[in-house]
């Protein structure tokens, strides 16, 4: 399971937690403006604007799970079993394999809007990076200041849709999950309101918070998007760059995954590996790892973005303890 989130303050923020029960070797990669992404079947973009995100990197490509770039527009894949179609190469689209979908729209894109322009013309293709690497479903979160749209392709087609809540998870498909989202459209965040099931009858708010009974709390896709959409709707926080990281990582905080509460076989637990927060008008990718809740960060114009070659940050990942004595 993952959850992707937008927070906006002075600056606009982008990010999400990847929860899964085993790691590649992701590390944040910074791709120059001067590194060539040749695709399979499109033409190479040579020039584009720098990129900076969580990624694999093979034989010196940036696999990216999320990313943004320069420009200020953020994109994040995230797990969509059962639903997601990846299709073969058709004729007359621009056919994009899906590990190619973010270096993509980030490198020729600086808007969400443009990013739906884009997307318009594009099929999603199953053909593997390699061997080792067979394709896996996923969807897509796409945001700028302004715009959050989610990209899915199922049997159906692409569709893009515009996201009112600024976030994702995974599985239904993102038309079901604002639709159950319906069912929540009674909570709130006053904790003592007037008693709407029956006039008159005096049942005593004993609890702080009780506006927000009701919201789901196990660890489901579908509930969890309720839990993120709630928290993100109602966030509050000054606009200082720390008050505002420190909100965004509380926002995946509420759909975070402890080890040993989902199990997927012997000894076999899914977590949040790590939960990441672009500022997407600074460029610094900010993260925090399972192991490590301190905030560590990478600032892509503290490299030199002209260059040609994908430059890699291993994470910090042991727990960084403050002794106060
Ligand atoms: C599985 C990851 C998403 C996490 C997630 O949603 N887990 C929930 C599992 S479930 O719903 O509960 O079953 C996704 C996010 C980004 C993906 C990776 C990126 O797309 C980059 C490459 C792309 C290659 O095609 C496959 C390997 C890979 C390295 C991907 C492996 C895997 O699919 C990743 C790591």
């Amino acid at each position: 399971m993952c959850t992707a989130a937008t927070y906006n303050t002075r600056c606009h923020y982008f990010g999400r937690n990847l929860d899964l029960e085993y790691s590649y070797h992701e590390q944040v990669a910074v791709t120059p403006r001067n590194y060539p992404f040749q695709f399979r079947n499109v033409k190479s973009v040579m020039k584009h604007p720098a990129i900076i995100g969580m990624a694999f990197v093979v034989d010196g490509f940036p696999l990216y799970y999320d990313a943004m770039n320069e420009k200020g527009l953020g994109m994040a894949g995230l797990n969509f079993p059962d639903n997601c179609d990846f299709k073969d190469p058709q004729e007359g689209k621009d056919n994009i394999a899906s590990f190619e979908l973010i270096p993509y729209v980030l490198s020729l894109c600086s808007t969400t809007e443009e990013a739906k322009v884009l997307l318009s013309h594009v099929n999603i293709t199953n053909e593997p990076f390699s061997d080792k690497l067979p394709t896996n479903p996923l969807h897509w979160m796409v945001a700028d200041g302004k715009d959050v749209i989610v990209v899915e392709q199922t049997a159906s087609g692409l569709h893009v849709y515009d996201d009112p809540v600024g976030v994702m998870t995974n599985n239904p498909t993102f038309d079901m999950q604002m639709n159950r989202l319906a069912d929540y459209r009674n909570l709130s965040v006053e904790s003592a309101l007037p008693c709407a099931f029956a006039k008159g009858l005096d049942l005593h708010p004993y609890s702080r918070g009780m506006g927000g009974m009701g919201l789901p709390g196990d660890l489901s896709s579908a509930s969890r998007f309720v839990k993120v959409a709630f928290t993100r709707m109602n966030s509050l926080s000054d606009d200082s760059e720390s008050a505002s990281i420190s909100q965004f990582f509380h926002i995946l905080g509420s759909v975070e995954q402890q080890r040993g509460l989902c199990k997927l076989g012997e000894d076999k637990y899914e977590i949040t590996i790590y939960s990441s927060c672009c500022n997407l008008d600074l460029g610094i990718y900010y993260y925090t790892t399972y192991e490590n809740s301190q905030i560590s960060a990478v600032d892509m114009h503290h490299e030199n973005l002209d260059g040609d070659t994908v430059v890699t940050y291993d994470l910090i990942k042991g727990q960084q303890v403050h002794y106060q004595n």
